[in-house]
């Protein structure tokens, strides 16, 4: 799924205005604090509008990030291995679309190389520039698996999942300890049942884990 973004709608680049938090985001952070029932010229608030414009800019670092950029490094050498590589539970956080609330969870990405293998760093590193962007888990899920199987061609590729959305916790039905899962299976997770099997078990997804 691609988001299209006018980029005459955009506020300039932070590259363009040396980092600082434009006054227009500011502004519009002061209304909102006003808004909630506070006010923004009180001490304790004063220097908020500039923090909380920095920390949007981390959250939202993703999107000046093209994640298939670590995937480049792919080695062509194998060493005979045609196994499925695993690396599990990795921790990330998100920030829904919907609320903008946090999204906190693990994920989860296995493949099975065809004639490349990468640097285990660079699929913590896909998920993170996917993450760092407004979400939900479906399209973070499909986005993380759809980059890794366009870069690195594998013979099949599992992402899994599972967090917990600030917007269901902290407002909104107030529901805590539930995470929801997600799933993207390509290739041969998706079409060869043993291959499935195999691979969701490692991942796994059945179990109490
Ligand atoms: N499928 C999916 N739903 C999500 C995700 N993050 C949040 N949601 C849900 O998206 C829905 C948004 O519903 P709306 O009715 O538009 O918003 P709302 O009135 O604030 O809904 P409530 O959260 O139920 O109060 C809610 O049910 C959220 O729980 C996500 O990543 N995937
Ligand atoms: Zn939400």
């Amino acid at each position: 799924m691609m988001i299209n973004v006018r980029q005459e709608d955009l506020l300039p680049p932070a590259e363009a205005v040396g980092e600082q938090v434009p006054g227009e985001v500011q502004d519009a952070i002061r209304t909102l604090l006003r808004w909630a029932g506070d006010d923004p010229d009180r001490e304790g608030l004063f220097d908020t509008p500039e923090r909380v414009g920095r920390a949007w800019r981390d959250y939202c670092s993703g999107y000046r990030e093209d994640p298939s950029v670590h995937l480049q490094a792919a080695f062509g050498e194998v060493g005979g291995y045609n196994e499925i590589v695993v690396l599990r539970d990795i921790p990330f956080q998100s920030r829904c679309e919907h609320h903008l609330a946090p999204i906190v969870g693990t994920a989860s990405i296995a493949y099975l190389p065809a004639d490349r293998i990468i640097g285990i760093s660079e699929l913590a590193q896909v998920l993170h520039r996917y993450a760092r962007r407004l979400q939900f888990q479906e399209r973070l899920t499909a986005e993380v698996a759809q980059c890794l199987w366009s870069s690195l061609r594998p013979q099949g590729i599992a992402v899994v999942v599972k967090a917990s959305h600030g917007c269901m916790t902290s407002r909104g039905v107030r529901t805590l300890n539930v995470n929801m899962v997600t799933s993207k299976l390509l290739g041969c997770f998706k079409d060869d049942a043993i291959s499935r099997n195999t691979a969701l078990a490692i991942l796994g997804i059945g179990t109490s884990k």
